[in-house]
């Protein structure tokens, strides 16, 4: 933390997840606080801080540097961190999560808004609450899915598969898998070869089939470990499948939908005629409160 947030007044937080993908969520409107990797370790620390796969900093897009171009297009930038502290490109729970909080602090209503990310602008559109009351789903449009054309082999142990390598905005390799259970405890990184494919490292995804168009993972993220499930992951999954099953919108003008089982929940996927990938799931804010100013140690900064 800088200079920039010096006072001691409680730092207010919000605790959300998608599919079990859960985050800190820290409103920054003014883009006041500048955390370092060690502060988002801490927050995201499940013993000792509050916990989370990652941290969603809400900044105004005309407060944070990276998003400033984008402020004539959206008020609102998602500022991602991974648990350990590391900056990601793009986290598609996590942009589900980021509309949801701005829905609950009256920051938009139900209906399309856009969130600016690293990984440039996305369209969200929040479903109304069902007459039930049961929260609608959050739709994000996660852009276009790049297919590099190297060759990638995944290695967990003694055991290796090809992959495919699948670019969401952030990097993900992708691997078919004859049972989930391959990937062992995934306690630590797959190896990925080659290294130069992905120079920034990777996001892994260990893929089965579950039914026509319907396919389960797990996934290994860059810079948090195994987690619950990854937005970006699962649609690097959809088009993956999609590809291998000889689906391909652009060629039959035809939009494809997978769903997709992540552990903690279930993700459904378009691909678009025109390339658009459309990711459709739930999103929770679960609590909210504030964090003690001098265990985050701002009051001595
Ligand atoms: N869980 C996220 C992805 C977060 C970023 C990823 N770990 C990376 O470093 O690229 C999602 O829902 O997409």
């Amino acid at each position: 933390m800088t200079d920039t947030h010096h006072d001691t007044a409680p730092l207010a937080f919000l605790k959300g997840h998608g599919t079990e993908n859960d985050f800190v969520i820290l409103p920054d409107p003014d883009g006041r606080l500048d955390l370092s990797a060690a502060d988002v370790t801490r927050l995201c620390d499940r013993r000792a801080g509050i916990g989370g796969d990652g941290l969603l900093r809400v900044v105004r897009s005309a407060a944070h540097p990276e998003a400033a171009a984008y402020a004539d297009r959206t008020e609102w930038f998602m500022d991602y961190r991974n648990s350990d502290g590391s900056i990601a490109e793009m986290c598609g729970n996590g942009v589900r999560v980021f509309a949801r909080y701005l829905q609950r602090a009256g920051l938009t209503d139900a209906g399309d808004l856009a969130v600016a990310t690293r990984a440039g602008v996305r369209e969200v559109h929040i479903a109304k609450d069902a007459e039930d009351g049961t929260p609608g789903d959050v739709t994000v449009r996660m852009g276009v899915a790049g297919l590099p054309e190297d060759e990638v082999t995944v290695t967990v142990g003694d055991r290796s598969w090809p992959a495919r390598h699948v670019d969401m905005g952030n990097p993900h390799a992708v691997a078919f898998v004859d049972s989930l259970d391959q990937a062992g405890t995934l306690d630590e990184a797959p190896a990925v070869a080659p290294a130069a494919a992905y120079p920034a490292g990777t996001n892994v995804e260990f893929v089965v089939d579950r039914g026509p168009r319907h396919v389960a993972l797990r996934v290994h993220e860059r810079g948090s470990g195994e987690t619950r499930s990854c937005g970006t992951g699962a649609c690097a999954v959809m088009v993956a499948a999609a590809r291998r099953d000889g689906a391909d919108p652009a060629v039959t003008g035809r939009p494809v939908t997978y769903t997709v089982d992540v552990p903690g929940g279930r993700l459904v996927i378009t691909e678009t005629v025109d390339g658009q990938i459309e990711m459709a799931g739930p999103a929770v804010i679960v609590a909210e409160g504030v964090i003690d100013p001098e265990w985050l140690g701002l009051a001595s900064r």
